[in-house]
């Protein structure tokens, strides 16, 4: 913006109007009050030198408008005032001016010239032997009775444009250099944390919201000095060492805070201080919000031990088991059927660990090629095939540092990577694919299979010491069906968790489901029964679990059992119960319930009698 402050009507129009033609607005102003409105807009000011002082505590860029001798002269001769010998020209304007014209004028004396100041001139007042002449803006201050006496002068239009020029170049540098503090500014303010800024005698520079909360200080902070506010301000150290401290805890206002302060060092010298700080719950939110996303990402572990349903020996001592083995810094090797809670026991494990705060990375050796596995676990480098991402890529080894790397159906890897696998469980490093670097990294491994390793082995198709190195400790589960004990807990945690996850309303569960559960031999373990229940909670429409919406299960019950013979199963499986359950469903009749539990009428009537049904 270029203000005219405190111009003359007629000087005022034609600096506006020299502006305008090369496009540039201006705006005027009569009193320091109203530009100090607008100080936070980049300026710059054109005024009558006589004005230049009362500015001066903006801190914007002033041009002074000053007369200069040549306009004097031209003026002189226009009026007549050379001829005029027996009388003394005297010149009223400013000190400032004066001292500028006098330079001009020792340089050049052509005609004799007085110089007197505004108080000069008041105090002797009009001499009869003294013609004046004064810059234009001096006429304000004379009185009526010196106009006529005292001759104003306008700056030529050539000093006028070369005002205007340097103007425009002042306000296009000072716009750039706003820009920048408005950035500057910008990001201050936008900081997450608190920032203080001080100047070489500790006066407050900046001072962005969050500071003023956390230190408990007022707006219009700025200027003043830091120990106002506070008496044994570090900064002042930081002034007197120019040392960056990094890290400091302290207590302020009851908070906990943890501080950075950093000199501002100005060709060698230092100029300041800027520090910023955070409260350290907020420091712990971060934390948890990280942890949420490396959750998001898969990246970490959300099942703890004590999250493991059932209440079986054999599954109470694999939690023990677990438990113990998640202090040491041993590979496990989790054995057990699919869906028998591999992952879940591993996520434990991790959780249970000191490495819980370090990411849990899991991958399934089964899901992906050999090529891809290789590059996947192991990371590549840029260029080390074609399609390779630019940048290359960071294996899981790496992403996994500081935690748990689950490595799962190990059983499924192949032996050239397997022989990858020992060599980095060996060395501690691993080699990207493409690459020559070695990078050290710090995993705990944890493996599982649901093959017979063994077997596996005499078939050449698992390293004997690739076992050996990740057998170190090993957490055996046994199948569902060998622990129907855990049913009914399993049952009624999943139906929970149905409830929170779906709002579903299921309130309980009838004895016929449970023993339905116990009647089929669950080759998908948890994992099938997990779906089931979850299909069985969308089909229910009551708030009470039936059998009729595991209708589907009671079929595929029947068709095992068919092929099967009735007292193998009586093994694992109440009859009774079953049979009493087909008969409320089919509502006694007997051809269907015979026909639903897959046996002919005679068998359904021998049994009803067994039972006494
Ligand atoms: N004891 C348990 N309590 C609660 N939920 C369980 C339990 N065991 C397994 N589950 C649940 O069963 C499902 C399968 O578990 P998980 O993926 O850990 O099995 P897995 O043995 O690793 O299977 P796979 O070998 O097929 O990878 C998961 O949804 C898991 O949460």
């Amino acid at each position: 913006m270029i203000a005219l402050y405190k111009m003359s009507d007629s000087l005022e129009n034609q600096i506006g109007k020299l502006f305008q033609g090369v496009g540039y607005k201006t705006a005027r102003f009569y009193s320091v009050n109203a530009l100090l409105e607008q100080i936070m807009n980049p300026m710059v000011i054109i005024t009558p030198a006589i004005y230049q002082k009362e500015l001066e505590a903006l801190q914007v860029p002033i041009l002074p408008l000053s007369i200069r001798l040549d306009d004097i002269e031209r003026t002189k001769e226009k009026k007549g005032l050379m001829n005029v010998s027996s009388k003394k020209c005297c010149v009223v304007a400013s000190e400032e001016e004066i001292k500028w014209l006098k330079k001009e004028y020792d340089e050049n004396p052509r005609i004799p010239l007085h110089f007197v100041s505004k108080e000069e001139f008041f105090s002797a007042g009009i001499q009869p032997d003294r013609v004046y002449v004064a810059p234009v803006w001096m006429k304000d201050l004379l009185t009526h009775s010196h106009s006529g006496t005292v001759q104003l002068i306008k700056p030529s239009l050539s000093s006028l444009i070369s005002s205007i020029q340097m103007a425009i170049s002042i306000d296009k540098l000072t716009a750039s250099i706003a820009m920048e503090r408005y950035q500057v500014e910008a990001i201050v303010k936008s900081a997450h944390d608190g920032v203080v800024a001080v100047d070489h005698e500790g006066r407050i520079t900046v001072a962005n919201e969050h500071a003023k909360k956390l230190l408990g200080l007022q707006d219009g902070v700025k200027g003043h000095k830091i120990t106002e506010f506070i008496p044994h301000s570090d900064l002042m150290r930081i002034l007197a060492t120019g040392k960056i401290e990094m890290g400091d805890i302290a207590t302020v206002m009851g908070r906990q805070i943890v501080i950075n302060r950093f000199p501002v060092i100005v060709k060698g010298k230092i100029v300041g201080v800027v520090s910023s700080f955070k409260e350290i719950t907020n420091i712990q939110k971060m934390e948890l919000k990280l942890r949420k996303m490396l959750h998001q990402s898969g990246l970490e572990a959300k099942h703890r031990l004590s999250d493991i349903v059932g209440r079986s020996s054999e599954l109470i001592k694999a939690k023990e088991l677990a438990q113990r083995f998640a202090q040491t810094e041993a590979t496990v090797l989790i054995t057990g059927e699919s869906g028998t809670g591999k992952e879940l026991f591993a996520q434990g494990i991790h959780l249970a660990s000191p490495r819980v705060l370090g990411p849990f990375v899991a991958v399934n050796c089964s899901a992906l090629p050999e090529s891809l596995l290789e590059s996947e676990l192991f990371g590549y480098e840029e260029g080390a095939f074609t399609g390779a991402n630019k940048g290359g890529k960071v294996g899981l080894f790496e992403l996994a540092h500081g935690g748990t790397l689950f490595l799962d159906e190990i059983g499924e890897m192949p032996l050239h990577i397997q022989a990858l696998l020992l060599r980095v469980l060996q060395e501690r490093t691993v080699r990207k694919v493409g690459g020559e670097r070695v990078v050290p990294v710090d995993v705990r491994i944890i493996a599982a299979t649901n093959r017979k390793l063994e077997e596996e082995i005499r078939e050449k198709k698992f390293r004997t010491d690739l076992y050996y190195r990740i057998n170190v400790l090993n957490v055996e589960l046994p199948p569902l069906r060998d622990r129907l004990i855990d049913i009914p807990d399993l049952l009624e945690a999943i139906v929970n968790q149905f409830n929170e996850k779906r709002e579903s309303k299921i309130v309980s569960i009838d004895q016929e489901v449970y023993t339905l559960f116990k009647a089929y031999d669950w080759p998908g373990n948890i994992r099938e029964l997990r779906n089931i229940v979850e299909r069985m909670v969308l089909l229910e429409e009551g708030t009470t679990l039936t059998v009729q919406s595991g209708e589907f299960l009671l079929q595929k019950l029947n068709r095992n059992k068919s092929q099967k013979d009735l007292s193998d199963l009586s093994i694992k499986v109440n009859e009774r119960e079953l049979i009493e359950a087909a008969l409320k469903k089919y509502f006694n009749n007997k051809t269907k319930t015979a026909q639903a539990l897959g046996v002919d009428r005679s068998t359904l009537w021998r049994k009803l009698k067994e039972y006494n049904l």
